[in-house]
């Protein structure tokens, strides 16, 4: 039998002032807790006063986890009471800020697993002790070479692994006791990190080439026989390494890249979202994006998908699509290209000046997207001049600066809507303020993958999936894409954050639908929507 102190510090069974008299007798708390004997619901209204009294979003993010930490039901339970509220103090942007100070603040490691480079045969030893005997559904690992836009963080980056989980539980209801948060700690390249005494993960850098891509594979061989329902998420690899490791795993696991393929399909909803409004068609499109790396090449290649389930040939799809990188548009003939830019380049013949497009600006004059996405990690790159400039031949512009966190945003909205006259359809990857222009208030969708990962991933598990292949994320996308309010003006291109918990699982039953129609289940699943509902866990004392 556990003792009172193994009991009040696990977070997984930890109820505090919650246990019952009955309860305290019988797991001989009696005595280890003020007497008051309070319901889950007054727990959420003391803990939530509390919360509103922290000063700073790091210090509200500080007590939240030290809420996660305690008691995982009780903090479940007030974030779902608070979804909009809390996701940009667990997750994204002041979950940069954790990661940028986590040495520092280092107390607890979150359950986390972590496993070194420098031994791998500890790969067993440690997924077991981190899963503690847990069966493991969803492991979401980094390596945190490119977290989010501000670069290489080293081991601190696990601190994305656990914000994605709590944002899969909060938005999906994924059992939290089947989850596993992880960093691959292969090194760093980060100077910083490298020179401080502070620094908690290995002082040498990133270890890459074939020793890496080993070490990658027997954690995923090791993962997969340690856990046989693992569903694997992968996050904020860095630009190279992304790609190479979906390609490797995509048609063999179930697995995904939250930055390649969560980024595309919650870009193509929104754009979807946006037609919606403008009641423009999709193959009329001319689509720029601005940053042509993990995240951007991922959003040209579901457009590309889009373009080809609504008709179009090959050529024609390809020809919609133009990237833009540090080397201005690319063309077949650009040096440097990666793989998958590689896909999406234009041939220089198309244009008269080609020579010339080594910038946006120029870019945007000579092609006039309708579309504009950036994801380049550079803020203010959609300046005045290059939005006048798109929107002088376009009557909707659809433009999404994705970059996050806040400060690297390629446009605010505000900017946005005011340059173009209110015409602009905009989404940010951050949560933005509803923008009033004009008398009309703009409300800004958030085109974040946390719209579409939680549902997606809820569906990849109750549908018992073996792979995540085009058309179950086509299928996703357009779950999302679909639920715009267009009778409104100044609607939002997707729907609000606070509604997360619904539309995720409306994904995950489209999701788990078309998984069935596919026939690549593992288990015989016949109702799409009792599969679902089955495995959704929720804050509630047993
Ligand atoms: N909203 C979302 O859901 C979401 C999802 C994924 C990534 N992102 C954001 O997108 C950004 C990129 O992430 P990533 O994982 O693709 O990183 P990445 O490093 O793989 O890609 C960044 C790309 O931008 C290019 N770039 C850098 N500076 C540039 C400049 N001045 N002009 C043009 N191109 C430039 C780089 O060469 C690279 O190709 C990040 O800020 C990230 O937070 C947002
Ligand atoms: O983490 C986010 O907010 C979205 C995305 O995965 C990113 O890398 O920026
Ligand atoms: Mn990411």
């Amino acid at each position: 039998m556990k003792t009172a102190q193994e009991i009040l510090n696990d977070p997984f069974c930890n109820k505090g002032t919650a246990f019952t008299l009955e309860e305290r007798k019988a797991l001989n708390l009696t005595g280890a807790l003020p007497s008051v004997v309070q319901t889950l619901e007054e727990q959420t209204v003391q803990t939530y006063k509390e919360y509103q009294r922290k000063a700073t979003d790091l210090e509200k993010r500080v007590y939240l986890m030290t809420l996660f930490n305690t008691n995982r039901i009780l903090f479940y339970a007030l974030m779902s009471r608070h979804v909009a509220e809390f996701m940009p103090i667990v997750y994204d942007p002041t979950v940069a800020d954790a990661i940028r100070q986590y040495d520092e603040l280092f107390m607890k490691p979150q359950d986390a697993a972590f496993l070194s480079i420098d031994s791998p045969d500890d790969i067993e030893q440690s997924l077991k002790n981190a899963a503690g005997g847990r069966d493991i559904r969803l492991i979401v690992v980094t390596d945190a070479e490119e977290i989010l836009g501000i670069g290489d963080w080293g081991v601190g980056g696990v601190a994305i692994s656990i914000g994605k989980l709590m944002v899969y539980t909060a938005a999906a209801g994924i059992n939290p006791n089947q989850v596993l948060p992880m960093v691959l700690d292969v090194g760093t390249d980060n100077p910083k990190l490298l020179a401080d005494p502070l620094y908690l993960g290995n002082r040498h850098l990133r270890v890459r080439g074939e020793k890496y891509y080993d070490f990658v594979d027997k954690f995923v061989i090791t993962a997969e026989q340690l856990f046989p329902h693992l569903y694997l998420h992968w996050e904020d690899f860095g630009r190279s390494n992304a790609a190479t490791i979906l390609e490797k795993y995509q048609d063999r696991i179930t697995t995904f890249n939250d930055d390649i393929q969560g980024t595309g399909i919650v870009a193509l909803a929104g754009i979807l979202g946006a037609l919606n409004i403008s009641k423009e068609k999709f193959v009329d499109q001319r689509v720029m994006v601005f940053g042509a790396g993990t995240a951007g090449v991922g959003i040209a290649t579901q457009i590309y998908e889009e373009f080809l389930q609504q008709g179009l040939s090959k050529d024609d799809a390809r020809n919609r699509i133009y990237l833009v990188d540090k080397q201005g548009m690319l063309f077949d003939d650009t040096v440097g290209l990666t793989d998958g830019q590689k896909r999406f380049t234009r041939h220089r013949a198309e244009f008269a000046d080609a020579t010339a497009f080594t910038d946006l600006y120029s870019s945007v004059k000579a092609v006039h997207p309708s579309i504009l996405i950036g994801t380049s990690t550079t803020p203010h790159m959609f300046s005045e001049q290059v939005v006048k400039e798109m929107a002088s031949a376009v009557n909707r512009p659809v433009i999404f600066p994705l970059s996050n966190p806040t400060e690297l945003a390629e446009a605010t909205a505000e900017d946005l809507i005011r340059w173009t006259d209110g015409r602009a359809l905009v989404a940010t990857g951050i949560p933005s303020a509803p923008v009033v222009y004009n008398g009309v208030t703009y409300d800004i969708g958030q085109a974040n993958n946390a719209l579409m990962y939680p549902g997606l991933g809820l569906g990849v598990i109750a549908s018992t999936a073996k792979i995540v292949n085009q058309s179950l994320l086509s299928a996703a996308a357009h779950a999302l894409g679909g639920m715009v309010d267009t009778s409104k003006s100044g609607a939002a291109v997707l729907p609000p954050v606070d509604k997360l918990t619904e539309f995720s699982e409306h994904i995950a039953v489209v999701v788990t639908e078309n998984a069935i129609k596919q026939g690549i289940t593992k288990e015989k699943i016949t109702d799409a929507r009792k599969a679902v509902e089955n495995i959704k866990w929720q804050p509630k004392y047993s």
